[in-house]
């Protein structure tokens, strides 16, 4: 049905190709009647990052490389050195300004995330703005200039106060938000005699240390829990799509070997 506005298939941009050579393309669909939508569908409207809860592997990749690219070309229409209009190239992997010659491209923000280990337990914090009871690794964006080992030493010892004694690292990741990130995770080590935390309360609201049993347990949960009122919220972590929670996976599977181990 939304296919004949030729002006909004148009707009569609190119997000990638099946195994099967099948283009892939995400489409904004503006201003439209939900429900209409929905039933037309059979289908729902989810906020992106309950989304990625309910997503398979595959498709979560997919869904935030289409939202973060249509986002941009949203708010890279003018260009910042003439205030001229800019001109999108049909797949939507570019902007041009005719005027001054600029080509845009969408860019991500490095960010560092970083899982904290004592040895035998692993440091996770949260913001004032996650859902109750979510902790995360600690992130930093990179400052202009700066190493990814720089970012790591700095972050975490202005977030908890600690000093990184040793790094590895583990993998990295598209984050759609707030505006699109590459994160680039880490697992960190601190001096199991210097551990006390000092939390950096602007940043974070709250940054402790958790054992295998904790998180193992959190790991478990594969939905955020319900929480009744009055009661303390219950911990969990970030859904599997995101590569804090692979971070965390991968410290609890090396605890658990080294448990076996001794
Ligand atoms: N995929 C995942 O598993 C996770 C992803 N994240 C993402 O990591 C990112 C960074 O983590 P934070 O602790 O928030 O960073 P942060 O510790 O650097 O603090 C954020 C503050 O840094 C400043 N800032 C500097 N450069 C910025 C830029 N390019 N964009 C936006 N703000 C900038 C802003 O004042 C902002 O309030 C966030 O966007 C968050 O969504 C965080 C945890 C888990
Ligand atoms: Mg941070």
């Amino acid at each position: 049905k939304l296919g004949k506005d030729k002006q909004l298939v148009d707009e569609s941009v190119l997000i990638g190709c099946t195994e099967e050579n099948e283009a892939q393309f995400s489409l904004d669909l503006g201003e439209i009647e939900q429900s209409e939508v929905e039933q037309l569908c059979g289908g729902v409207f989810v906020d992106l990052r309950k989304a990625f809860f309910l997503l398979r592997a595959h498709e979560a990749p997919l869904v935030a490389k289409g939202q973060a690219l249509l986002r941009w070309h949203q708010s890279h229409k003018f260009c910042s050195a003439t205030g001229q209009p800019t001109f999108r190239n049909q797949s939507g992997s570019q902007r041009v300004c005719h005027s001054s010659g600029f080509t845009y491209y969408p860019m991500m923000a490095p960010v560092v995330i970083v899982l904290v280990s004592d040895g035998n337990r692993c440091l996770l914090g949260r913001q004032a703005t996650f859902p109750p009871g979510m902790y995360s690794a600690l992130a930093g964006f990179c400052d202009m200039g700066e190493t990814v080992e720089e970012t790591v030493h700095r972050e975490i010892a202005e977030e908890v106060g600690l000093e990184v004694q040793s790094l590895q690292y583990s993998g990295s990741q598209h984050w759609p938000f707030p505006q699109s990130s590459f994160m680039v995770a880490c697992h960190a080590t601190v001096n199991p005699d210097k551990t006390e935390v000092s939390v950096d309360k602007v940043e974070l609201d709250d940054a402790r240390w958790f054992t295998l049993e904790e998180v193992t347990e959190a790991l478990q949960r594969k939905k955020p829990p319900r929480n009744p009122k009055g009661e303390p919220p219950t911990f969990w972590v970030p859904p599997s799509y995101a590569i804090a929670n692979r971070l965390i996976s991968e410290w609890a599977q090396q605890q658990q070997l080294k448990l076996k181990r001794s």
